[in-house]
């Protein structure tokens, strides 16, 4: 079992606990129940490169990355940064989350909010929207490709934005067929967990022009930021490199001021 299978077992096994526990049905009800999900898609398409910082407690190959005491506190410091969109890590077993941190973010915070799990049914889904999520992960390596179909459309039927994260060039051919319209490279492959930034480069050029394309993992800095900028980033996520930050709120502000004006123009792209 490679690391991505080892984690999705574990996800599998709560969400069978869970399952147990509250039926469908109200979770459905809760779901039906949240306010209404905020237009992620706007929020990216703004112009200048996004910057979704995220809420990360610990990672299967860095182990604990930081303390956070309080996921809101560190929310609202990404915010006043100038954050697009807030990512909370939810899965609890390799990452330390939880759902309950993503309605303590949800709470404190005016941008939209995406639950990032390994999300295998739409039980997953409606808990999610019932916690407060604008946007969902939906990870291609993770899913048969009926039934990434199935969830794309389940989260938007929710009024939500799926973020459709692929490493390889054959990943993003999949998600594009499924019909992403937000489409996150990943640099860390997740069956090793090895980092390669070069991923974006390689598939971002294939992708079409009206798919919000996010490049993720491995940004340390603003340079990261402009040389994914270059190869056509219109966002970029961010977690180690946030919360291990002395101070949050100024290292978002330094990404999103590097991403205003991208040292290459982004219409000669
Ligand atoms: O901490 P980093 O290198 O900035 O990476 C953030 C984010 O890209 C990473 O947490 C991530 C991307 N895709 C995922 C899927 C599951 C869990 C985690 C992730």
């Amino acid at each position: 079992m490679n690391v991505l299978d080892e984690i999705v077992a574990g996800v599998r096994a709560d969400l069978a606990a869970r399952e147990g526990v509250t039926p469908f049905d109200e979770v459905k009800a809760a779901a039906q129940a949240a306010r209404p999900a905020l237009d992620a898609l706007a929020a990216l398409r703004a112009p200048g490169v996004g910057v979704i910082a995220e809420v990360k407690r610990r990672s299967p190959s860095k182990g604990d990355l930081a303390d956070i005491a309080d996921p809101a506190e560190l929310a609202r410091q990404y915010a006043a940064g100038g954050a697009r969109v807030i990512s909370v890590l939810t899965e609890r077993r390799r990452f330390g989350g939880s759902h309950a941190d993503l309605t303590a973010v949800k709470a404190v915070v005016d941008v939209p909010v995406l639950c990032k799990d390994f999300i295998v049914s739409s039980y997953q889904v409606h808990e999610a929207r019932a916690h407060g999520a604008d946007v969902v992960l939906l990870i291609v390596a993770a899913l048969e490709q009926n039934v990434l179909v199935g969830l794309l459309e389940r989260v938007e039927s929710l009024g939500m934005t799926a973020l459709v994260e692929v490493h390889t060039e054959a990943e993003a051919d999949r998600a594009m067929a499924a019909g992403a319209s937000v489409i996150g490279v990943n640099a860390r492959d997740l069956t090793t967990l090895e980092v390669d930034r070069s991923s974006f480069e390689k598939i971002a050029p294939g992708l079409p022009s009206e798919v919000v394309k996010v490049a993720e993992s491995g940004v340390r800095g603003p340079h990261d930021l402009i040389s994914y900028a270059a190869a056509g980033a219109d966002a970029v996520l961010v977690g180690e490199g946030l919360v291990t930050a002395r101070d949050a709120r100024q290292a978002v502000a330094d990404l999103v001021t590097a991403g205003a004006h991208p040292a290459t123009p982004r219409t000669t792209r």
